[in-house]
């Protein structure tokens, strides 16, 4: 596409240079640029893009967009915009023709249950015989080819491209995480979702939003855009989880298309009823307008039949049938990091789980002590530069549900993990009621501690970092990963 086509679709633009070249590639990473790309200066939260100009030049860049007076060669391009976002908003999807509108999208949010959803929609929609692309915290998947991710939701620019690749690969399906963050900068301008599900809303993100009303009502710009003006897809369907208090009625109130609610407790169109959670599954039944219908699963936790009830409303309203969804679900095997069973022959349990916000810690642990035969240990952090007020509520929350409490560095980022840890003992210590708790700084050293604690039928629940193979310090990112970690330790302690 040549600059003067592209900048056809901006308002208020300013172009110095030639209009006539090509463009082939768009970034905002210098780091990415090759021949002929248009190189978008983003004035971030740590450094102005407008600073590698001078990087993206020698590496190939044409032209230059920004909302900056810049200084560069005569044979640069420099396209100034009053304002970057809308123009990124406008500019990339027409660049890549709006693949977002071409493939069937399924959105996921909420606060806990996004990852754990679209990994089964995953697996129905490939068992249906479709072409499935997923786009989540994990990784970006394009059938069986994968590749690594930034965000949960990638930035506008960067998830034009991965959808482009995705279309261009045939893809039927893209199935994606959309967080609070990316609708709130709507980073998922040009897409057009013909399925949305809203999982949960319980408190996280807080430095970012400052009120769960903003979250909300960020949560709920995935339902507006639904029924937005000028869609090109009709029949769109909204996925709710009625049972969740606080966000369930503000994605409702936000809905003005097909609607379909799931719950257990509230009168829901999809209703789980006769729900058994144990160790080897949850089963329960599911009714839906005239059928009913028996799951018998091999993940547990009520918080899993909450996201089945969603993906079984995801999948009802893109037709598939369910005696599938039945077949796929039944067959659907833990995904990385979330309550997945760590067994090495050792004579307890021990569980890797991502649980990192107050709701989700207070599921894992509730589902754990559950199917505990003796005592429940947790080992357990947050994230440094992330909400802090939920460091205590999570403190108290592990002290009132676990025997044996370490509580240890998850993430700590550019913080000093002592006083992360001082926060999140703050809710420890005045909830603990004779149970045992350490503060051990050194993660290694608090599943190490952990396992060695552990006895017959004790269960060890590692929370937090689930897939996570890092640990992200002031000094940098190191290797680090539960899973790895507890092996090593188990063994340690079999082999004496
Ligand atoms: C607050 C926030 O969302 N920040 C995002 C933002 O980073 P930033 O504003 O700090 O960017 P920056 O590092 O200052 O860089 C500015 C510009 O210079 C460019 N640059 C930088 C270095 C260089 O050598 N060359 C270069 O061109 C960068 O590419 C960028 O365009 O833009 C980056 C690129 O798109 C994002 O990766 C980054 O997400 C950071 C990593 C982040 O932690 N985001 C979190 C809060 C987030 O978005 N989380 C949500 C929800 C998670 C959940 O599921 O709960 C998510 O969707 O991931
Ligand atoms: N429906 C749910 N309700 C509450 N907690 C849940 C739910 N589903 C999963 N969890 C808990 O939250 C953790 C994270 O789950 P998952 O990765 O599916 O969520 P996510 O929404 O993708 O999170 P993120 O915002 O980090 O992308 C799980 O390991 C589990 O402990
Ligand atoms: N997507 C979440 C992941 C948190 C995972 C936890 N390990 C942490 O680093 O706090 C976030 O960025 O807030
Ligand atoms: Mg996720």
């Amino acid at each position: 596409m040549t600059i003067e086509q592209l900048v056809s679709v901006l308002n208020n633009v300013e172009v110095k240079g030639d209009v006539n070249k090509e463009i082939e590639f768009i970034t905002h990473d210098s780091r990415r640029v090759r021949k002929n790309t248009l190189f978008v200066c983003i004035c971030g939260t740590r450094v102005d893009g407008n600073k590698f100009i001078p990087q993206a030049i020698e590496a190939g860049a044409c032209a230059i967009m920004t909302e900056k007076d810049v200084e560069v060669p005569a044979d640069i391009t420099v396209i100034k915009v009053p304002n970057m976002r809308e123009a990124m908003e406008l500019a990339v999807p027409y660049f890549y023709d709006y693949p977002g509108k071409k493939m069937r999208m399924i959105g996921v949010t909420g606060t806990n249950g996004k990852t754990s959803s679209t990994y089964m929609l995953r697996d129905i929609l490939r068992k249906a015989g479709y072409k499935v692309g997923v786009i989540g915290t994990i990784k970006i998947m394009i059938e069986d080819e994968e590749m690594p991710i930034h965000n949960t939701t990638p930035d506008v620019i960067d998830l034009q491209e991965i959808l482009d690749k995705m279309y261009k690969q045939n893809i039927d399906y893209v199935v994606m995480e959309v967080s609070s963050h990316a609708l709130d900068m709507n980073r998922i301008a040009g897409c057009e979702y013909d399925t949305a599900m809203f999982t949960n809303l319980t408190q996280d993100h807080l430095d970012y939003h400052k009120t769960m009303e903003n979250y909300a009502l960020a949560k709920a710009k995935l339902f507006d855009s639904l029924s937005a003006p000028n869609l090109v897809k009709s029949n769109k369907n909204a996925v709710i989880n009625l049972d969740d208090e606080l966000g369930s009625k503000t994605m409702i109130e936000h809905t003005k298309c097909n609607l379909i609610t799931y719950g257990i407790k509230n009168d829901a169109v999809l209703k789980a009823e006769n729900v058994e959670i144990k160790a080897s599954g949850a089963s329960f039944d599911v009714k839906y307008k005239d059928d009913c219908v028996h799951f018998d699963l091999k993940v547990t936790g009520m918080f899993n039949v909450y996201n089945i009830l969603g993906v079984i409303g995801v999948a009802l309203a893109e037709k598939i049938s369910f005696d599938l969804i039945k077949e796929t679900l039944e067959a659907f095997e833990a995904v990385a990091g979330r309550f997945e069973l760590v067994r090495q022959g050792q004579d307890f349990s021990v569980i890797v789980d991502y649980a990192h916000t107050p709701d989700g810690l207070e599921n894992v642990l509730k589902t754990a002590r559950e199917i505990a035969k003796k005592r429940l240990i947790v080992v357990f952090g947050c994230g440094g530069d992330r909400d802090r007020t939920k460091r205590p509520i999570m403190g108290r929350i592990a002290a009132q549900l676990a025997d044996v409490v370490i509580a240890t560095s998850d993430n700590p980022r550019t913080e000093d993990p002592e006083f992360i840890l001082s926060e999140v003992e703050a809710g420890v210590l005045p909830a603990l009621h004779g149970n045992f708790h350490e503060k051990i700084t050194d993660r290694r050293t608090a599943i190490f501690r952990a396992i060695e604690l552990a006895q017959k039928d004790d269960i060890v629940l590692i929370a937090g970092k689930g897939h996570e193979n890092y640990q992200i310090l002031k000094t940098g990112t190191i290797h680090f990963d539960d899973k790895e970690v507890a092996i090593e330790a188990i063994r340690g302690k079999i082999n004496g």
